[in-house]
């Protein structure tokens, strides 16, 4: 395996160069895009990291994993009421659905459906961001994990399409609290820093049916991971999750600072990092280390292979 993520740092770095730092939120737009870093973790624990996996990045939209493990951790099938399950066919940051479908965001991982999430943690917690940034501590075993004040400044400072989002779904009554709070939450969140090392140990829990590696106990149920996997599948690569599943063909979810993580249930969670997004805005480099990866695995999410069986069945 450690042959393998060498291999592939190489040849996904062959496509640096293509594709665009995200520039929208001014303090990502200072990223190199010459960065690429990939680290598996195997339920057994092992991890094999390649190229930058050590160097800590702005975690953004793989926030709203998190935030949805936790919403439906404390409230269960009730986000549902106020959240869908379908992919949107829409940019991350898109409103045109919102008034249309009476501001009930199409899913959990598109900008308006993490901020309904979020607004649930606010109801939740007394302060919820930091209640994440203690969740990402502890599932990655990294005391070390800090909301970046640079990002969350710039995300705030560049909020109106956010909190334009977050303004109508008010007026629709499915936002409970002040939307300056919800989305110093959500902006919290998406200012995260963690590597790809820290992601793909602190996500295992949904490779795993819900363990969590650096704890040692059970995170949430696997009847929760394999739900949250389903949504990854269908809706965590934006508008683009179709051709995602097509090339890849694992639950996954990515974020605008060039993070994607992926799972292989049963085996064994992955983060892939490079700043350079394709017009979806999911990283270049990522996701072909990522479509590397299920050649070598010999996985596609149709053929897993069951836990500790090595090459899968083609
Ligand atoms: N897709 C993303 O990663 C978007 C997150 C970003 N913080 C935003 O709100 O637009």
């Amino acid at each position: 395996m450690q042959s393998w993520v060498e291999e592939i740092d190489r040849r996904a770095r062959e496509t640096l160069g293509q594709g665009r730092v995200a520039d929208y939120i001014p303090a990502l737009a200072e990223q190199d895009a010459n960065r690429f870093g990939i680290a598996i973790c195997t339920n057994d624990g092992a991890r094999y990291t390649a190229g930058d996996a050590q160097e800590p990045f702005s975690i953004q939209s793989l926030s709203k994993v998190f935030l949805l493990t936790l919403a439906l951790r404390a409230h269960g099938d009730a986000l549902w009421q106020r959240v869908g399950l379908n992919p949107s066919g829409m940019p991350f940051n898109s409103l045109t659905q919102l008034e249309a479908e009476r501001g009930k965001p199409r899913n959990p991982f598109i900008n308006a459906g993490a901020i309904v999430v979020a607004d649930h943690l606010v109801s939740a917690f007394a302060t919820p961001s930091k209640h994440i940034q203690d969740i990402a501590r502890t599932l990655s075993g990294n005391a070390s994990i800090l909301i970046d004040r640079h990002v969350l400044a710039s995300e705030w400072q560049h909020r109106s399409r956010n909190a334009a989002m977050a303004y109508l779904m008010k007026a629709f009554g499915n936002i409970d609290n002040e939307v300056d709070a919800v989305l110093d939450a959500y902006f919290s969140c998406c200012s995260l820093r963690m590597s790809c090392l820290d992601l793909a140990v602190a996500m295992n829990y949904l490779a795993a049916d819900g363990h969590a590696l650096a704890t040692g106990k059970s995170f949430i149920t696997p009847d929760l991971a394999r739900r949250i996997n389903s949504i990854m599948f269908t809706c965590g690569m934006y508008d683009a999750a179709g051709d995602f599943a097509y090339r890849v063909g694992l639950p996954a979810k990515s974020g605008v600072g060039g993070g994607i993580v992926a799972i292989v249930p049963g085996r064994l969670s992955v983060c892939a990092w490079s700043p350079a997004l394709d017009a979806a805005g999911n990283s270049v480099a990522a996701q072909h280390a990522l479509e590397l990866l299920t050649d070598k695995l010999g996985v596609r999410i149709a053929n897993t292979a069951p836990a500790g069986v090595e090459g899968g069945s083609r």
